[in-house]
């Protein structure tokens, strides 16, 4: 989300990728880059060159991102000769991030590259391995002359950031210790999404939501996030993390921060992310005493699939057989503020539920005094703003409507906006809009080391809590295709509602 009009073309750059022959690379990052270069985004001067261990020289590299563009690039092979126009600015470094005597090809290839351009490029180094690497390649990128450079050095580090908050702590000491807090760009790619970017416009951009957008006129906000995938090979990693980390430590909170934060004055980086940490130290800390009242963990058990068995968690590859890992959390969070006191946001998330679906519903109050009989409305619900982040992507108002006829009978209805019909515009991908951002060196959809510190605090208590419940037999188990445990309805009935599903 660049700030100005039409993006700028940025200037010549490298985009090195740590784990180029990794998952991520494959699927999102090259096919973004693709996707911006067929959009005429990237300048004529660029390289992405992939790093890794594996086997590979440019050209088999080439050819193995070629398949990973047939299958998820939404362009595909775009026009004729696209790829064959795209494929020269790709490389490949063979080498181990953890050998500090083979950053020298680093250096190599960006002296030749400046040379043959005549100027000086910006070099973006992106961390798209594991977690636990990042400080290692972090410590020998800074070996290299260039790398305190601020103007043109940037380094992207993935998701997860620390597995809690004291390494979370270490890792952003330790990244400061290299570089400036300007160069780090911390993703979480639920930011690069058009749907999300478009609550600021919705809020900020309007007269119409601002003034009932507070504790006054809000009953409750949901945030939801369900998945209808599982671990989709990736059981080593989650196994480790489960559903509050991989997901509501970052995604969930970050999109909870767009609709609970105060209007910003500008839309400058700092501005909006300043605005943004408010919100997550308004967060009520939760004692450890009160973590069963907000929180509800589950875990998937066996089920069927495409009428085919599926497993449970705790038989899938990488998973331990009495794992406690949760594959499902719900959390009430409270934030404490003028604005927000005593409006409960509801937040969950899971895998193997029932749709894939991430939506947010900011339900009214109601009406202040109810004119109309009883038997008026049978159907009668409260006001209710539905924004759908994904698969669909549309906003929805609900409202009461008379019924056509001689009785009097109120209906609700919905106003719809939705993208395909409003817009014609291709939706870009979320990691197309952020690696652009990166090479503007906009850092606005990028979280500050603040913020993420201040997320980890918030979801720490629970965090201890249900670590140190061992007993397998106390997880909830929910069926596949449902939207999770029992338990996660009692969060929402205690307090007289319901979860919006579907
Ligand atoms: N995949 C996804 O959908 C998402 C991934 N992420 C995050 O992105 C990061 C990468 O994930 P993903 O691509 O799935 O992981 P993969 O396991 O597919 O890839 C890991 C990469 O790290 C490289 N690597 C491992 N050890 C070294 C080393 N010593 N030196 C250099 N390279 C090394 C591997 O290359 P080689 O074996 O060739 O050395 C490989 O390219 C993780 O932090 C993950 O959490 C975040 C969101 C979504
Ligand atoms: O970061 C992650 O996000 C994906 C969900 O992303 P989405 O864009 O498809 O909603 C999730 O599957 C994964 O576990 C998590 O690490």
């Amino acid at each position: 989300m660049t700030t100005s009009p039409a993006p700028q073309r940025p200037p010549a750059t490298i985009v090195f990728i740590f784990g180029g022959s990794g998952d991520l690379n494959f699927r999102k990052l090259t096919p973004a880059l693709y996707n911006l270069f067929l959009d005429g985004y990237l300048p004529e001067q660029f390289d992405v060159v992939g790093i890794g261990r594996s086997d590979y020289n440019d050209d088999t590299f080439r050819e193995r991102l070629a398949e990973g563009i047939d299958e998820f690039s939404r362009r595909k092979n775009g026009p004729e000769n696209a790829w064959a126009t795209f494929s020269p600015h790709v490389g490949y470094l063979r080498m181990d991030g953890g050998d500090a005597a083979a950053y020298h090809l680093i250096a190599d290839r960006v002296k030749a590259r400046e040379a043959e351009w005549g100027a000086p490029a910006n070099i973006i180094f992106y961390m798209s391995v594991a977690p636990q690497l990042v400080p290692g390649i972090a410590t020998n990128l800074s070996q290299l002359s260039f790398c305190g450079d601020k103007n043109r050095v940037r380094i992207v580090v993935e998701k997860p950031f620390g597995h809690d908050l004291q390494s979370a702590r270490e890792l952003n000491a330790l990244l400061l210790s290299h570089f400036a807090e300007e160069q780090i760009y911390r993703i979480d790619h639920y930011l690069g999404k058009e749907t999300v970017q478009n609550l600021l416009a919705l809020r900020f951009a309007n007269t119409l939501f601002e003034p009932i957008w507070n504790h006054n006129y809000v009953e409750y906000v949901q945030l939801t996030a369900a998945e209808t995938v599982g671990l989709e090979g990736r059981g080593g990693y989650y196994e480790g993390s489960g559903a509050l980390r991989d997901m509501i430590q970052n995604h969930l909170l970050q999109l909870l921060c767009m609709v609970a934060m105060e209007p910003p004055t500008s839309f400058e980086a700092d501005e909006i992310r300043n605005k943004k940490v408010d919100v997550l130290r308004a967060m009520r800390r939760v004692a450890p005493d009160q973590v069963d009242t907000i929180a509800v963990r589950g875990q998937y058990g066996t089920g069927e699939k495409a009428g085919k068995p599926s497993p449970a968690y705790r038989q899938e590859e990488g998973v331990n057989p009495e794992s406690m890992t949760e594959t499902f959390a719900a959390v009430t969070f409270f934030c404490d503020n003028w604005r927000w006191e005593g409006t409960p946001f509801y937040v969950r998330t899971g895998k193997h539920l029932a749709a894939k679906s991430s939506v947010i519903t900011v339900q009214f109050r109601p009406a202040p005094h109810y004119a109309f009989p009883n038997e008026a409305s049978k159907t009668w619900q409260h006001n209710c703003l539905i924004i759908s982040i994904q698969p669909d992507m549309n906003i929805r108002l609900r409202f009461q409507a008379k019924r056509p006829g001689q009785t009097l009978a109120l209906d609700p209805v919905e106003m719809e906006f939705n993208y395909d019909t409003s817009f014609k515009e291709q939706q870009p991908e979320a990691y197309e809009t952020l690696l652009l951002d990166v090479m503007a060196g906009d850092a606005t959809l990028f979280m500050r080391a603040d913020q993420v510190d201040e997320a980890w605090q918030i979801v720490m208590p629970i965090l201890d809590h249900w670590a140190a419940q061992t007993d397998p037999a106390a997880m909830p188990i929910y069926a596949p295709g449902s939207w999770g445990p029992d338990e996660a309805s009692k969060l929402t009935e205690r307090d007289g509602f319901s979860w919006m599903n579907g």
